[in-house]
């Protein structure tokens, strides 16, 4: 099955926004409790971000730029009845409500594993690239995000002779829909059919189907369903997977903060899915490959579910190097915590294709519950498709540059709840994202801009 075809993983990462804040809005989410109140640094975020996107460029892997969206999203207001200019909207919002103005604050659209789930040309009907925004209704700041979400991924992926654009699902919770941060696809190489595999945290018609008891599943089975009927994947390459209920009672809100596929290689715990042993038995019949189909499953024994959800140990990046080996893209909280520094170790040292890890610094996105991989969206392309993606949206040495430039520029180092009733941010957030827009040139994709 290996064809010769050159194809690439494009790792999309979000732009973390100018508003970035700690506003405890994610129940469910450890450390968006956790964090709740804390003083954000939106500088040093958007750094942070740029800092793991340089580097992934620098190691030869194509690297894209997902922008942040607008906020405060002032429309989502006066949608819920206030009214006036915006800053009399912002003021009235600051006394009466103020966790609802925490939430159209929100620069959540930076998590872009969230953004959508996107098939690749190789496992489709029509043999284009699919992508569906998420409508993330399980959170309402979230819930804000799919609209501007699909204006950017059509202006990143503007042409439809190759890219189709699905509108997100219906905005209800029976079709709650959280994109890529639950779906992986496993394959021999990124240019071969893959396996995609969607993993749902509960049924909404399916009372049989135990879900979590304690912590919401934000992806049903329904939705799932739904987004592989719309990408029209071929029937032998979709598998629907249970996520385990327990964990996502202990905080594993999303798949991908419990299990990483990459290629022939699954690195996931021990109590990832449900009926763990049979779950990994059809992904094993499933595999369409002809290569080794690597599971690497990590006992509690070794990592504790507490640990994988601190440490966030499978929110790491698995990524194929030019000589194609893999690398772990963890974040730095992986070398703190002693358990899973030494599990890394034994793993490099395993007979695996992951043969090496590099650590990075994204402790302003981490104190929300978003790792190496939550702030990435995967879109495995050919040549001709990566041709006809926007340029401007790509990583290179001078765009990383007039990026610093303008988060130098247009950036606070300091963002507190107190902060947000001040018009002044607005006014900073609209100036930087209509530059911005021309820097990845993107047109008019914000509402303000419209
Ligand atoms: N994939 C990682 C997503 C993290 C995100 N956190 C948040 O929205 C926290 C926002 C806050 O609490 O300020 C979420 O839970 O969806």
């Amino acid at each position: 099955m290996n064809n010769n075809e050159p194809s690439f993983e494009v790792n999309f990462d979000g732009l973390v926004g100018p508003t970035h804040n700690y506003a405890g809005l994610s129940y469910g989410n450890v450390a968006s409790l956790n964090n709740a109140d804390a003083v954000s640094n939106p500088k040093q975020a958007a750094l942070q971000g740029l800092a793991k996107m340089k580097a992934m460029h620098d190691m030869g892997l194509k690297q894209g730029i997902f922008a942040p969206h607008a906020r405060p999203d002032v429309d989502a207001l006066r949608r819920l009845g206030f009214t006036g200019n915006d800053k009399q909207i912002l003021n009235k919002a600051a006394k009466e409500s103020p966790v609802l103005l925490r939430t159209v604050y929100s620069a959540s659209a930076m998590w872009t594993a969230n953004a959508a789930t996107v098939s690749p040309s190789k496992d489709t009907l029509d043999e284009k690239v699919h992508f569906t925004s998420a409508n993330l209704n399980n959170k309402f700041h979230r819930s804000l995000e799919p609209t501007t979400t699909t204006n950017l991924l059509k202006a990143m992926f503007p042409n439809n002779g190759f890219f189709t654009h699905h509108l997100h699902l219906p905005e209800q919770p029976f079709f709650g829909d959280e994109g890529a941060a639950n779906h992986t696809r496993l394959c021999d190489s990124h240019n071969d059919k893959g396996l995609e595999v969607f993993v749902y945290g509960a049924s909404s018609f399916n009372h049989s189907i135990k879900g979590p008891v304690k912590y919401p599943a934000r992806q049903t089975l329904e939705a799932s369903e739904a987004v592989a009927r719309l990408h029209a994947i071929n029937d032998n390459q979709v598998l629907f997977l249970q996520q385990n209920p327990d964990v996502i009672d202990q905080g594993v809100f999303h798949n991908d903060v419990i299990a990483v596929g990459n290629e022939n290689v699954l690195l996931c715990h021990e109590q990832a899915f449900i009926d763990q042993a049979q779950s990994l038995n059809r992904i094993r019949h499933a595999y369409l490959g002809e290569k080794p189909l690597h599971i690497i499953e990590v006992p509690t024994s070794e990592v504790s579910v507490q640990d994988a959800v601190s440490s966030y140990l499978f929110n790491s990046q698995l990524v194929t190097l030019a000589d194609g080996s893999m690398m772990l893209v963890a974040p730095e909280e992986c070398k703190n915590n002693t358990s899973v520094s030494r599990y890394i170790e034994s793993m490099l040292s395993d007979s695996n294709p992951i043969n090496n890890v590099k650590f990075f610094d994204l402790r302003q996105s981490m104190q929300n519950g978003g790792g190496p991989a939550c702030l990435r969206l995967r879109v495995a392309l050919t040549l001709d498709e990566l041709n006809a993606v926007n340029p401007q949206v790509m990583m290179s040495d001078e765009k990383f540059a007039a990026l610093i430039t303008w988060v130098d520029k247009h950036y606070r180092d300091r963002l507190s709840d107190a902060d947000l009733a001040d018009p002044q941010l607005l006014h900073e957030s609209h100036v930087a994202l209509d530059e911005l827009t021309k820097i990845l040139a993107l047109g008019s994709v914000y509402q303000f801009q419209r």
